[in-house]
């Protein structure tokens, strides 16, 4: 079968800083016609019908209601990942496509990397490194502390497997977890890794010393951290977020790492991505920030693009669809 033949399945760019993985197209064009968005721009008319699936990398390609009119033959609308807010899910659903993510492909090194952010922040390793390596350092300090990881309290919002993971790598550091979420885990769940529920958000963010938002981004909980839920926090307490930048108030979060009102802030989720080069956050000492590479592994990348694909097929042949996204 010529690549004409293959089923279409539109992406934002074959290269490029939005585009898949380099990696990734050659797989990838064994099962479809890959159309860049620039391909469909340019021929519309000719290339709309034979699209039957979006594949998003990234957050892109963008579904707006203008090109799910102009794609007749859309079956799936496939995308990397597993946050989506990216997405309007009953607006897709409203024109009888599904929707598809990759949550299994990006738990565990989400959870690893929420860890590793939480570990540098407490012992200060970003600005250790800048201190060993500066050409004017001539001695080590001896009052160069941090906060200690073992045995403090660790409030996580949002315990879905993301923040499940979290607590289960925690728990091997003796850390005391609370939760906050939506829906409480079965009891046995929070046995396995020790975490108490925290019915109120108030509750946890007074309790905990360092804060870890694993949660997905949605209008209940866009800006759940503003500056009473800042002032709640413990004034040696570290916010890590791993989840979306809009959770957090970022004017807030500048305000209160400036005054000290929280002792230190590690983001790999902002707002925008990147941070204008002259935001105020990239002026601090006391933030770490990593440009949204909670699922940047290669062996999770692959399983994203696999699932992908996996889900993709499923719907051409109208089996049920791995990961599918139920609209609740
Ligand atoms: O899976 C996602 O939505 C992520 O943003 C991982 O960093």
């Amino acid at each position: 079968m010529g690549d004409q033949d293959l089923p279409g399945v539109l992406v934002s760019d074959l290269e490029g800083p939005h585009g898949i993985c380099e990696d990734h197209a050659e797989d990838l064009k064994r099962h479809f016609n890959l159309i860049t968005m620039q391909d469909f721009l340019e021929n519309k008319a000719q290339l709309g019908p034979k699209i039957q699936a979006v594949y998003i990398w990234g957050g892109r390609p963008a579904v707006s209601q203008e090109l799910l009119c102009s794609l007749p033959s859309l079956k799936i609308v496939a995308s990397a990942g597993a946050g989506l807010d990216h997405l309007d899910l009953g607006l897709v659903a409203s024109f009888g496509v599904k929707v598809a993510n990759t949550p299994h492909a990006v738990s565990s090194p989400t959870a690893d990397l929420g860890m590793a952010l939480l570990l540098a922040a407490a012992r200060r390793v970003v600005e250790g490194h800048q201190l060993a390596v500066s050409p004017h350092t001539e001695n080590f300090p001896t009052d160069y502390m941090g906060q200690q990881v073992t045995g403090a309290t660790l409030g996580i919002i949002g315990m879905g497997s993301i923040g499940y993971k979290i607590a289960q790598r925690a728990r091997a550091f003796e850390m005391k977890i609370v939760y906050h979420n939506r829906k409480r885990r079965k009891l046995e769940e929070e046995e396995a890794v020790g975490a108490i529920y925290c019915e109120r958000l108030d509750d946890l963010l007074q309790s905990s010393d360092f804060v870890m938002l694993a949660v997905s981004l949605t209008p209940q909980t866009q800006g759940l951290i503003g500056k009473r839920e800042l002032r709640l926090m413990k004034p040696t307490a570290i916010l890590v977020n791993i989840g979306r930048g809009l959770l957090v108030d970022q004017d807030a979060l500048v305000e209160a790492l400036q005054t000290r009102l929280i002792k230190a802030a590690a983001l790999d989720v902002t707002y925008p991505e990147p941070l204008p080069r002259d935001h105020p956050l990239l002026e601090l000492k006391n933030i770490i920030l990593t440009p949204h590479i909670g699922s940047a592994t290669h062996q999770a990348r692959r399983q994203m693009m696999e699932n992908l694909v996996e889900s993709i097929l499923a719907s051409f042949s109208g089996l049920p669809i791995p990961n599918e996204v139920l609209l609740k």
